[in-house]
């Protein structure tokens, strides 16, 4: 059995041919001022157009507004929207129709609550993304290497497909895989050298990993 799988964070042209080469479904931009791998909408518009056809193109952002989603999707013109802030159902729901593009709703993960609570959004979303809860005060709301405890999704199914995230690599991804059963699985600094910095060889061992999880 193999996973589907989405590379995130990726800036450069090098990472991104390295997501599509090895063969990543979903290739992620973020658009958050703070994150190291922030891209300017126009700049990310203008690397991503490579992936059309080839991977499903998501925009990665947290608590946006109206104005910068509706930039977002004449922008960027991404297949999904990944909302990884505290937005609500009613939210997600209004995301995906000021886009026009699917949703993945990010879920912070610690409890068995924190997991139950994507009930509430299986009936406004496309997808599910369980990532661990940041750690207290961290800056950001994803892409922090954290992981959580993978047994809490053991057995578990979903009205809706769902990715696991967090702390997730090259080297634990099979692991995590098993416990979980998942079926699509997303990373970001698992696959970088320096935050921010994403290295070919670590995305193309990510993918590698995948095909045989
Ligand atoms: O990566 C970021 O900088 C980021 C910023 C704002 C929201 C979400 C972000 N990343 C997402 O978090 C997951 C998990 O990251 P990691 O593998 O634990 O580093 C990542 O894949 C993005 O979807």
């Amino acid at each position: 059995m193999s996973v589907l799988t989405k590379i995130c964070g990726l800036t450069t042209p090098g990472a991104l041919d390295a997501a599509l080469d090895g063969g990543a479904d979903f290739v992620g931009a973020v658009s958050f001022p703070k994150s190291p791998r922030h891209l300017e909408l126009i700049a990310a518009a203008a690397l991503f157009e490579r992936a059309r056809g080839r991977a499903r193109v998501v925009a990665v952002t947290a608590d946006a507004d109206d104005a910068l989603l509706t930039e977002i999707a004449l922008i960027l013109r991404p297949d999904l929207v990944q909302l990884h802030g505290s937005e609500t159902p009613e939210q997600a729901a209004r995301a995906g129709l000021l886009t026009g593009a699917g949703i993945i709703k990010a879920l912070p993960v610690r409890t068995a609550d924190d997991v139950a609570s994507a009930a509430a959004f299986e009936p406004v979303v496309d997808w599910l993304m369980f990532d661990a809860k940041p750690p207290e005060g961290a800056a950001l709301p994803g892409g922090v290497g954290a992981a959580f405890d993978w047994a809490l999704l053991a057995g578990r199914a979903f009205a809706r497909p769902w990715f696991l995230a967090g702390g997730l690599s090259p080297d634990n991804l099979a692991e995590a895989v098993r416990i979980t059963g998942a079926p699509a699985v997303d990373v970001s600094s698992g696959v970088e050298s320096a935050p921010g910095v994403k290295d070919p060889g670590r995305i193309a061992a990510f993918l590698e990993a995948a095909r045989s999880a």
